[in-house]
């Protein structure tokens, strides 16, 4: 099976100062293989280059060296993008316009054929609970209605490969028991879904495996269970534990 992503020594540097002479080293040789059907989780501190790398798979910023697959096809095959469902962690939607006129605004740019689209948009804001509300303008929205909106875009095309990004954030219970069901479905489906979370409980229950990068670099890359299990006696840690020891390597 094709992996949904494999990053090849990359590094992305942002370029800062006059004529961009200073740099930000936000990801530092990073070699990571996204294996296709799984849930795989992004782990790692403030700063430590995770939405880097969402927005270099997805072709938002380039790369400053290393190469890229998406899907099984480098970066410069821009039909893969059309296979790929993100949900932002900090959504900038058209207030103006309502739950539903936005997913059909989407769903025309996803290339989905005018007359599947109104049956499609219907079903998935019925899927997020959105179904009541879905001629009020996104500006009467509450924080977790617009996380809800913007899980019912990123699934819009029925992804390959679902990208999430803090999906959690500002979910009420209801909310984040969708969410699970939603990256649940995916997966029965041979989807793949890459998470990026805080969330421990989340990851822990919903991820097969898991990258954890710190400043810019991969510290762990394994399953689940490898990322608990001590090093050194072998015997199971809670994943906090296990983390809080990773991003100490911080400054290693
Ligand atoms: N456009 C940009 N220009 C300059 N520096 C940037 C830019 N975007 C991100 N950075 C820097 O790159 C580094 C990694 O940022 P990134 O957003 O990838 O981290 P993150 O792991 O997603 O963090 P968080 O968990 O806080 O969302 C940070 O030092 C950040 O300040």
């Amino acid at each position: 099976m094709t992996a949904a992503a494999v990053f090849d020594q990359v590094v992305k540097t942002y370029p800062t100062g006059l004529l961009g002479r200073g740099g930000v080293p936000a990801v530092r040789g990073v070699s990571l293989t996204v294996p296709a059907g799984r849930v795989f989780g992004l782990l790692g501190p403030n700063r430590a280059g995770k939405t880097t790398l969402v927005k270099l798979l997805l072709s938002l910023v380039r790369p400053t060296s290393g190469a890229i697959a998406r899907l099984g096809a480098p970066l410069s095959d821009r039909g893969t993008l059309g296979r790929i469902g993100y949900m932002h962690e900090n959504h900038a939607f058209p207030r103006y316009l309502s739950a539903s006129e936005l997913l059909t605004f989407y769903g025309g740019l996803s290339g989905i054929p005018s007359e599947a689209l109104p049956a499609r948009t219907a079903a998935l804001l019925d899927q997020v609970g959105l179904a009541d509300r879905k001629s009020e303008p996104i500006a009467r929205f509450s924080k977790g209605m617009v996380q809800r909106l913007g899980l019912a875009q990123a699934l819009l095309n029925d992804p390959d490969l679902l990208i999430l990004d803090e999906p959690t954030e500002g979910l009420d219970l209801s909310g984040r028991q969708l969410l699970r069901q939603v990256v649940r479905e995916r997966k029965s489906a041979g989807k793949t879904v890459l998470m990026v979370s805080h969330v421990l409980p989340e990851v822990q229950e919903l991820c097969d495996s898991a990258a954890v990068l710190v400043a810019g670099k991969i510290v762990f890359d394994g399953t689940l269970p490898d990322l608990v299990r001590d090093p050194k006696s072998g015997a199971p840690r809670n994943l906090e534990t296990a983390l809080q020891r990773l991003y100490q390597s911080e400054a290693a």
